[in-house]
């Protein structure tokens, strides 16, 4: 789930960059990248490691221009190598750098044609190198040594025919613009927000959450729609236009469980109005079911589960305590590479305040148990800490199938809850009771603003994935490709081999 930023500007836009970045940086923590242009150069500067430690001020000063695109990453394909850190680049037509959020499930077929047919070199595993150059040969393919608006939409039209999966795509051609598009489900989100310069001119931004754009004083215009592109010339002139045959509207539902930023607004729905709502029908679910609960008290597992654990006391009627404090130098460990680090890191993370657990019986709150990697070590520091009955809430419904479009769960056998009875996972975890938000209930947490929604991508859920082209033989090939055993072998990190890339700049 990686977090993407482009920016129009009257002045330079590398501050402005960085800082978005590290408001998206929830979104990835492995890698950080910006690109900016200026008098028919680029100037990039990307690597492993979150914002803060890829970009100092030698590289801030390099990163000139009025115009650029930037990055952080979350791996979900190829490898953690800072060879496949993002933007990329290509040199033909014109020169085009790429920032992808999402996970193209045709990335093989589309490697091999670009290979055999359209004459194109890939240097890396990463499927938004394909994607780039999808995009780059079918602009080039039109054969113009100026593109104008149209040409652009029609290289994005192309790539709509030919790419399946999840794609939020922002691209830089150089010296003409930035183009911003999105899959024809919408699954991955986009939005752009507009500003004045002191002169008056507008100034653009695109993003992958709203809370970046507020954050830098840019006003949420909407969201980008599914299959649709806006282009945004270096002058400021904006463009827009729907590129895809049938699109439709089914953005990942995961976004508003775990990985948005609450402030966040996405396809017109409030991140943190959606998590109260969950917490409200996990507090109704409880009232049906046991309405003679003895909870003396509701405690979330910091971070994201805050707010529906607020919410859900406050319908329980139950005091909320925050029972665990989090690190807040540690940074989020789901989306960590590699089960060994996730483990170690829940525990250097959460630490218990152990007078709030004794004698009580505690509703210990998470959005959701994917590997349950948190909940098991959770339940165990409850109960080190003195509490009687340890209950646990999951304000999302079991996960149970593998994802490919854009999160990094490609094991049904690593998730908790596949094949498994809640039964039988309350007592791998330990809890006293476990009880599962309905799906139904979530969807209508998210649900009851947006009518343009056509649906949810709700496939962790229930197995069923939208693009419609996920069988058998694609899961099993993504779990042997990059299952934890298979990836625990490999080279994940680039600091004891070092970086070979085609575009080192000195550090
Ligand atoms: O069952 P698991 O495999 O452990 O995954 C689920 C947990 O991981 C996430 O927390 P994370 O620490 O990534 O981020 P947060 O601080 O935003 O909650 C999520 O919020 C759950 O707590
Ligand atoms: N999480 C993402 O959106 C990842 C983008 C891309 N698939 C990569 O692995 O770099
Ligand atoms: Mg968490």
């Amino acid at each position: 789930m990686c977090g993407i930023i482009g920016i129009v500007s009257t002045s330079h836009v590398n501050q402005l960059l960085y800082d978005a970045l590290t408001v998206l940086q929830h979104r990835g923590q492995d890698a950080a990248g910006i690109v900016t242009f200026e008098d028919e150069r680029f100037y990039l500067r990307k690597d492993n490691g979150l914002v803060r430690d890829v970009f100092h001020t030698r590289h801030m000063h390099r990163l000139v221009g009025n115009v650029g695109i930037g990055h952080v990453r979350y791996p979900t394909a190829g490898s953690a190598s800072s060879a496949e850190a993002q933007p990329f680049y290509v040199n033909s037509p014109y020169g085009i750098t790429l920032a992808h959020n999402g996970n193209l499930t045709n990335s093989d077929e589309l490697s091999t044609d670009l290979f055999r047919t359209d004459l194109r070199h890939i240097n890396t595993n990463s499927d938004s190198e394909v994607l780039l150059n999808v995009f780059a040969h079918e602009l080039q393919k039109l054969g113009k040594l100026h593109p104008t608006k149209d040409d652009i939409f029609a290289a994005v039209r192309s790539v709509h025919e030919r790419c399946r999966g999840a794609y939020a795509v922002i691209a830089m051609v150089t010296g003409y613009g930035i183009v911003g598009f999105r899959d024809p489900n919408g699954i991955r989100p986009i939005c752009y927000g507009v500003r004045l310069a002191s002169d008056g001119r507008k100034e653009y931004m695109i993003a992958s959450e709203s809370v970046a754009l507020g954050a830098s004083g840019f006003t949420l215009v909407r969201d980008i729609a599914p299959g649709e592109a806006v282009y945004i010339e270096t002058d400021g002139t904006f463009h827009s236009e729907q590129c895809a045959k049938q699109p439709k509207l089914y953005p990942c539902i995961f976004e508003h469980v775990y990985f948005a930023r609450p402030d966040s607004i996405m396809d017109k729905v409030s991140v943190y109005k959606a998590r109260l709502r969950m917490g409200e029908t996990l507090a109704d679910k409880v009232l049906k079911d046991f309405a003679d609960h003895d909870i003396d008290v509701v405690m979330p597992i910091p971070d994201t589960s805050r707010t529906s654990a607020m919410q859900m006391a406050h319908r329980l009627g139950v005091k909320f305590r925050e029972g665990f404090i989090k690190n807040r130098y540690i940074g989020r460990t789901f989306i960590m590479p590699g089960q060994t680090m996730r483990k170690k890191s829940v525990r250097q993370k959460l630490n218990p305040i152990d007078l709030e657990f004794r004698g009580k019986n505690v509703m210990l709150v998470d959005d959701s148990i994917v590997r349950g990697t948190t909940c098991k070590e959770i339940v165990q520091m409850a109960r080190d800490a003195g509490a009687r009955k340890v209950y646990f809430a999951s304000a999302a419904p079991p996960v149970r199938y593998p994802n490919v479009y854009g999160i990094d769960m490609p094991s049904a056998k690593e998730l908790i809850a596949h094949d498994r009875t809640v039964e039988e996972i309350r007592e791998l975890i330990g809890a006293d009771w476990l009880l599962y938000q309905n799906l139904e209930d979530l969807i209508t947490s998210v649900s009851d603003v947006n009518n343009d929604i056509d649906g949810w991508e709700c496939s962790v859920f229930t197995g069923e994935y939208v693009t419609g082209d996920i069988d058998r033989a694609y899961l099993d090939r993504l779990d042997g490709q990059r299952n934890d055993a298979t990836r625990s072998g490999a080279v994940t990190s680039d600091t004891e081999n070092g970086s070979i890339d085609m575009h080192n700049d000195e550090d």
